[in-house]
């Protein structure tokens, strides 16, 4: 993000926090505390304006009172004075009190006495009497003595001996009839006389009414109960200061004609008290308001911080959703229910989708967002994908469903859909799982199908075949079971090799499944083993045709790596309910069938029997027999000499091993090789068949007898057994035997089976100086071109080749072929199963080297085998009896 960009997210996330209330509502409440407060101390100021002006008002006022009140005692001390001065001036200083006393013009003498001064100071009359004294030197007598001014003086508060009491004086001047100072009047009062006015409801405790000289000392000052004089006033900006320095609203006028000025003052509490009060009231009124302003700002506060906090988690998880949904590879679909009239929910309104639900819809979200899901979807209500949702809602929880998509508007073939309930609505998360299901499917074909054929496996087999069995039981029909295993088909993949081995498979499982009728299963069991399940009454007429179109296209050549193959197969039935119960019992009966089809010469069908479970029973028996029998020494060896065609001489036997079986008397190995080959006994079987035949042989040499080569037969488990080569050099040490005096036989089959490891195993066991032949040639699909390279001596022709020489000409090419192309490949060859001169004289005039079979002698025991030989020169008797015994 470049800067413009950051800093316009920076200031839209400072105005959507300014807007936000747990910001706003504080400074919102700041704003109207201080209007609170400022309106309150502006109340208050003009309040105490107004207050001070009433003050001021109340002061005028009273001092207006009391100016008057003043005046009018001034005028009566003035009146008397001058009332005085006259009758002074007329009567004598002797005669003018008693005279003013008889006409009643004299003031009372309890408030003010009244009295004459000579002109030299000495009081000569007073009323009410009193003690005559000098007041020569008082300020009042030098004031009217040193000038005639006409007016009334003031003096200060004094007191003399005539009387004690503090008192002001009140003076005129009194003249005689040459204008001269003759002396004074005086008319005395308490000054407390001036401030008797003073009233408490009007001026409070501390209010002051007084009388100020021009002079500007007290005259009289009552300040609550107090009366006070003397002391010096100052006033400034019309305000009165006192020494004391008491604190008031104060006001002075001058009266006229005296010089004297009225002092009111109001205690500055007393007008203001009012305020004060109003002032405190406010203050609380406001302390309150703004106490409740807080708190109650708080609680919003607190209340819309929470809001706020958790509309910003509700904001992160919607933005985390938002991204987290917009990523994903699940289309999301948020939806809000719809209700109608009588508030049931009839239908989903889509209200926000992801990139993904973009891409499965092919609507964009602005498309998508408005939709109602049974507008978008109408199959929605009868597919169920509207109750699915309705169910998510009404039971809560997480819902999840999968389906296979049927509708052309959502773009995937199999769905999973989540559906979560939220408020009003649910959201729908929904995944595309189409390649999951393929998957899926593909697996679950590859578990329950062969992978080479693609015919269903064992696994489906069975499975089928208990359904079928299960369909069969209610139903009353019956299920035919047929067992199928290739004749030949060993010798095809061990001659041509896997690939053609697979291959024949492919081509005999199609040619099987196109014999088949709607309803049967064709299936592979393993190897060349297949499974018919065939239904139908349970008459083998009614399958009979179905084996047979079978058998006849299994016969049918293939074509492998160029040449023409054939095989055949043999059929084994078992049917339900008769032959058995169940699949397992089925298969094993039909099996047990197949068996004997391959008994019967192959390439047929047979149904089963009860008696064909004798063969099962009988393998098993043997496999147990089997197990013990080395250990109990059941086995032993015979030996089938190897007669030289041209000169008749014996010069080798091939070991051949019988089972001396305690109950079922000699078996021979055609029954039990396979078993051991099968079951792996074949290990040590074959092992202890080497070394005795070694010992044996060795024994011979030693007991004088000329050399014999000795042949032992290898079987494919064993020749492949990394072990081999070791057990071989073991058994020639263990005998002392010389090497060259052994011969391995192996089928041409198991070299072709993996040829290189084959080769290279040859090679090893011809190093030590041991002979290699191959055995049953011709029988195989041995590839020529590979046979030079082989380290072997001998090719052996299969008894099936001589069989009928002298009678099938196509016998006797292939005979004589071999024995030329052996010849070519400078390999001596030998001919088994000869039985019959004619075919003796065929192999020797076609140039066969060696020949062993029934013609010269069957294989027999080590003594018998002595008479066939030609005596050692020495120790004759002795060697009759010469045996080995391991
Ligand atoms: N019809 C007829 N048969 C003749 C004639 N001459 C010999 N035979 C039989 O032909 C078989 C020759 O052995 P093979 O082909 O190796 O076939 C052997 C060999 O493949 C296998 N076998 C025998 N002994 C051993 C053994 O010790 N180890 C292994 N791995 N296989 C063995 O068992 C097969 C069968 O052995 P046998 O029953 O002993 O059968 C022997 C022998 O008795 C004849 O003129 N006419």
């Amino acid at each position: 993000m470049n800067n413009g960009g950051k800093q316009d997210t920076l200031r839209a996330r400072w105005m959507r926090r300014g807007l936000d209330t747990h910001f706003s509502l504080p400074l919102f409440a700041l704003l109207l505390l201080v209007a609170i407060w400022v309106v309150s101390f502006h109340e208050i100021d003009a309040e105490r304006e107004h207050a001070r002006e009433a003050a001021a008002d109340t002061l005028r006022e009273m001092l207006g009172t009391y100016e008057a009140q003043v005046a009018r005692s001034l005028d009566g001390i003035d009146q008397t004075l001058r009332v005085l001065k006259y009758a002074v001036e007329r009567k004598g200083a002797l005669g003018a009190l008693p005279e003013l006393g008889r006409e009643g013009l004299l003031p009372p003498g309890v408030v003010f006495v009244v009295s004459i001064v000579d002109r030299n100071g000495i009081t000569v009359a007073s009323n009410p009497r009193a003690l005559s004294i000098s007041v020569a030197d008082q300020s009042y007598f030098k004031f009217h003595q040193e000038r005639d001014s006409g007016s009334t003086y003031v003096s200060h508060a004094l007191r003399d001996v005539a009387n004690t009491e503090w008192h002001l004086h009140f003076t005129r001047r009194l003249d005689d009839d040459d204008g001269n100072f003759a002396g004074i009047v005086i008319v005395e009062t308490d000054p407390a006389y001036f401030t008797s006015s003073y009233e408490r409801s009007r001026l409070g405790e501390h209010g002051m009414l007084g009388l100020v000289g021009a002079d500007g000392v007290v005259r009289a000052l009552r300040i609550g109960d107090q009366l006070t004089f003397g002391q010096h006033v100052t006033t400034q900006d019309d305000l009165v200061k006192l020494p004391e320095g008491v604190r008031n609203y104060s006001g002075m006028r001058p009266l006229h004609g005296v010089p004297l000025n009225v002092l009111v003052g109001l205690d500055e509490n007393e007008p203001m008290a009012g305020f004060e009060r109003m002032r405190r009231e406010k203050l609380w009124e406001s302390a309150i308001a703004s106490t409740v302003l807080v708190f109650v700002t708080a609680l919003l506060w607190l209340w819309s911080w929470q809001g706020a906090r958790s509309r910003a988690h509700v904001r992160r998880a919607q933005e985390t959703y938002a991204a987290a949904s917009a990523a994903s590879l699940d289309a999301f679909l948020v939806m809000r229910e719809v209700r109608d009239a009588a508030g049931d929910i009839v239908d989903f309104v889509i209200v926000d989708a992801n990139q993904r639900a973009e891409e499965m819809t092919g609507h964009s979200k602005q498309e998508l967002c408005g939709m109602t899901l049974c507008g978008f979807m109408p199959q929605a209500r009868s597919n169920g994908m509207f109750g699915h949702l309705m169910h998510a809602m009404r039971h809560g929880g997480v819902h999840e469903q999968e389906w296979e998509n049927t509708l052309p508007q959502i773009r995937a073939r199999w769905l999973h859909q989540q559906v979560v309930p939220v408020e009003n609505g649910v959201v729908a998360i929904i995944r595309d799982i189409s390649e999951r299901k393929l998957a899926e499917a593909r697996m679950l074909h590859l578990a329950h199908h062969d992978t080479l054929t693609g015919l269903p496996n064992r696994i489906l087999i069975a499975d089928r075949l208990e359904l079928t069995i299960a369909q069969a039981q209610r139903s009353g029909g019956a299920v035919l079971v047929a067992f199928i295993d290739l004749d030949g088909f060993k010798l095809v993949n061990d001659g041509l090799g896997h690939n053609a081995g697979d291959e024949l498979l492919k081509v005999v499982a199609a040619r099987m499944e196109g014999c088949l009728r709607a309803g049967d299963t064709v299936g592979r069991f393993g190897g060349d083993e297949f499974v018919l399940l065939l239904n139908g009454s349970g008459r083998a007429g009614d399958a009979a045709p179905v084996l047979e179109r079978v058998r006849e296209a299994v016969l049918r050549p293939v074509s492998l790596n160029g040449q023409d193959v054939q095989v055949s197969c043999s059929i084994g039935v078992a049917v339900y309910p008769g032959d058995g119960g169940d699949a397992e019992t089925l298969l094993m009966h039909a099996d047990a069938a197949m068996y004997r089809a391959k008994d019967l010469g192959k390439n047929n069908c047979q149904f089963y029997t009860s008696e064909m479970n004798a063969h099962i029973e009988e393998k098993l028996t043997m496999l147990e027999g089997l197990r013990c029998a080395l250990d109990e020494g059941q086995f032993r060896l015979l030996y089938q000499p190897k007669v030289d065609l041209r000169d008749g001489s014996v010069f080798g036997v091939e070991a051949l091993v019988r089972w001396d079986h305690p109950q079922h008397g000699v078996i021979g190995p055609d029954r039990f090789i396979p078993l051991a080959e099968e079951s792996g006994m074949i290990i040590a079987l074959g092992d202890w068949v080497l070394r005795t035949a070694c010992l044996q042989n060795q024994a011979w040499q030693r007991a004088g007898l000329a050399p014999l080569r000795v042949s032992v037969n290898v079987s494919p488990r064993q020749f492949e057994e990394s072990g081999l080569v070791q057990r071989v050099a073991q058994a020639l040490q263990d005998s002392g035997m010389a090497p060259e005096w052994l011969e391995l036989e192996v089928t041409e089959g198991v070299i072709m089976r993996d040829l290189q490891q084959a080769v290279a195993k040859m090679a090893e066991v011809r190093a030590m100086g041991v002979s290699l032949s191959i055995d049953d040639f011709g029988t195989g699909y041995s590839s020529l071109s590979a046979l030079k390279s082989f380290p072997i001596s001998t090719l052996k022709i299969d008894k099936s080749f001589v069989r009928d020489l002298g009678r099938s000409s196509g016998d006797e090419a292939i005979a004589s072929s071999i024995i030329g192309l052996a010849h070519r490949l400078k390999l001596r060859v030998i001919a088994e199963g000869v039985e019959t001169e004619q075919q003796r004289s065929f192999l020797r005039d076609n140039g066969c080297d060696e020949m062993q079979g029934y013609l010269f002698s069957r294989p027999v025991s080590p003594e018998q085998l002595l008479t066939l030989l030609p005596p050692p020169v020495t120790a004759a008797p002795v060697l009759r009896r010469l045996r080995v015994v391991t």
